[in-house]
């Protein structure tokens, strides 16, 4: 049977900011896919590239050269069918926080978007919190109540950029515990980058970034 198509793939894929003696590579020719149901984690230092790898993955960044697309993925599931939590959580501001959630749902098309966003919240233990806005909450809720609006959205690829950095161990544990339980059951794909062991330990693939170098590992291959 063939394998199936890769849900994101980047093809010698680099990314250079700037020209000239000050460009920047973040990201060197790359070779990479995501495949169905994918657990990854890119794990890098500050400045190593992982946010331009990661917008690269999303569509969010043009590759200098190479090519990133989406086998996987028809038109409106590359639009819709991918969610991104960034580093800053980039709330809209005049929105409570059910709000905001709700409308990630909504954008996705949903038909009972105030449902969706309520059972995210409520995975997420943010139920609390649904009418304050985002200015009376703390920067680690604001980080959660970003993920819940990725959840609401239920989107085929997840990519989270450091979701737990500003979080504590544990919170930042049953943040991932959500990400993984919620990409399990929706089928969806998964990748995460963080600095951190103990969040990637909770994922299958390993992609680790060197001053925007990928080496791709799984440890499960390698027992
Ligand atoms: N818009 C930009 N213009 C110029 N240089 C940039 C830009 N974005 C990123 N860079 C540079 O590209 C390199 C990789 O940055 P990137 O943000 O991808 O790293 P990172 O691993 O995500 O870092 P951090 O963990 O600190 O967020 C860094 O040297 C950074 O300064």
């Amino acid at each position: 049977m063939p394998a199936p198509s890769p849900v994101a793939r980047c093809v010698d894929a680099s990314r250079v900011f700037g020209a000239g003696p000050a460009a920047v590579v973040a990201v060197h020719g790359t070779t990479c896919s995501i495949t169905d149901r994918a657990r990854v984690a890119v794990i890098g230092d500050s400045g190593s590239g992982k946010s331009t790898l990661l917008h690269l993955l999303a569509g969010l960044e043009r590759p200098t050269t190479g090519t990133v697309d989406w086998p996987a993925l028809d038109e409106t599931e590359r639009t819709f069918g991918i969610g991104v939590i960034f580093q800053s959580p980039s709330l809209v501001g005049p929105l409570t926080v059910a709000e905001n959630t709700a409308l990630a749902a909504q954008l996705a098309g949903a038909s009972d978007p105030d449902d969706r966003a309520g059972d995210a919240l409520d995975l997420l233990g943010l139920s609390d919190l649904a009418d304050r806005l985002p200015e009376e909450i703390s920067g680690g809720q604001a980080q959660r109540v970003a993920a819940a609006r990725v959840l609401a959205q239920r989107p085929h690829l997840i990519l989270a950029d450091e979701p737990t950095g500003q979080l504590d161990h544990d919170t930042g544990q049953h943040l991932m515990d959500v990400l993984v339980q919620v990409a399990d059951r929706t089928g969806a794909a998964l990748l995460v980058s963080t600095h951190d062991p103990a969040v990637a330990q909770r994922l299958v693939e390993h992609w680790h970034i060197r001053a925007g170098r990928l080496t791709l590992s799984n440890p499960e291959a390698d027992r």
